[in-house]
């Protein structure tokens, strides 16, 4: 439904070009949510605007439902819905007054009185759009993008600003366009909703697609979870020296959790006896320890990890 490939966008700046984006390549499937995740500045917004058709590619190749998007006219535009980033939606008018404006505007639009109930915008649907909060703004963006019942929805940052209830509405009816069919690309700064919705995550850094694949894959490779323990008092210097040599004691979790330690190293049963043993030697009873499986946000803080390099 949308496909990048190779995608170039240079700006003029003081001293020559800057290369926002450096070959942006990916494939947005229908019934699936591709999240493009990355840091700040990487190139997320940019690479929505050319898949959207707003921005023009300087190279590369952009085919949304067949087409360029960019030189696409209003029968693209009618398949496609868009949510951008702080809303961009028309102060002066109610919600109800902007949604039944924008239904008229379609050939099959959605039903307004359902959308509205799906979201939850009732309560608020006759108050001008200045008056309402971040979240009521950001979930009445989405139900105008989703009036015209669009094939394809572009969400930036769809979670920003929300609480946890409209959250969950707003997750709800995502996965629902998802059941039916609909191609959803989306940015986000969480990696727990990255992990929650998408099927597909692309790591955009520096302009260039750094990973991307399923959360899954992303999460999978060659990784062992760390051990980690939390103890009620501070180690001694002398508990410190005792710890198994063969194992990497890391504080790494600083004053935001104090007393709770990574243990790197712990391959087989024998590392975690070893483990247990200087617990007994010591006298130490955690009050919490595990492993947990890779997230997203550690693959995440591994490439920006990078950055900082
Ligand atoms: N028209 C422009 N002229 C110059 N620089 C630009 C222009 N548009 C974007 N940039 C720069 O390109 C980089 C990527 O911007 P973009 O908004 O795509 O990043 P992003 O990944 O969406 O960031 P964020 O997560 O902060 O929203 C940034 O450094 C931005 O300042």
């Amino acid at each position: 439904m949308l496909s990048l490939l190779n995608v170039h966008r240079d700006v003029a700046a003081r001293h020559g070009r800057f290369h926002i984006l450096k070959g942006i390549s990916f494939d947005a499937e229908p019934g699936e949510v591709t999240a493009l995740l990355g840091p700040n500045g990487a190139g997320k917004t940019t690479t929505l605007s050319i898949a959207q058709g707003i921005d023009k590619a300087t190279s590369g190749t952009v085919q949304l439902l067949g087409v360029d998007p960019y030189r696409a006219g209003a029968d693209l535009r009618s398949q496609v819905g868009v949510m951008l980033q702080g809303g961009g939606l028309p102060m002066a008018v109610t919600g109800q007054r902007l949604l039944l404006h924008l239904q008229r505007l379609y050939e099959q639009p959605a039903d307004v009185e359902d959308l509205m109930e799906r979201l939850q915008i009732h309560d608020f649907k006759d108050r001008q759009i200045r008056r309402l909060s971040g979240g009521q703004r950001q979930r009445l963006g989405l139900a105008a993008a989703l009036v015209g019942r669009p094939r394809v929805v572009f969400l930036d940052e769809p979670s920003a600003g929300l609480d946890p209830i409209s959250r969950s509405i707003v997750f709800d009816l995502i996965e629902e366009l998802k059941a039916a069919g609909v191609c959803i690309i989306l940015t986000t700064h969480l990696l727990e909703d990255a992990q929650r919705l998408a099927d597909q995550v692309v790591l955009i850094r520096d302009g260039r697609v750094e990973n991307s694949g399923t959360v899954e894959q992303l999460t999978a490779t060659d990784f062992r979870p760390p051990f980690v323990f939390k103890l009620s008092a501070p180690l001694t210097d002398r508990q410190r020296a005792d710890f198994p040599q063969h194992l990497t004691l890391v504080d790494e979790m600083g004053a935001s959790r104090p007393n709770t330690w990574r243990v790197s190293g712990i391959e087989t049963p024998a590392d975690l006896h070893a483990l247990t043993s200087w617990w007994v030697q010591h006298d130490l009873m955690p009050c919490d320890f595990g492993m947990s499986g890779k997230s997203l946000e550690d693959v995440f803080w591994e490439l920006t990890a990078h950055d900082e390099a």
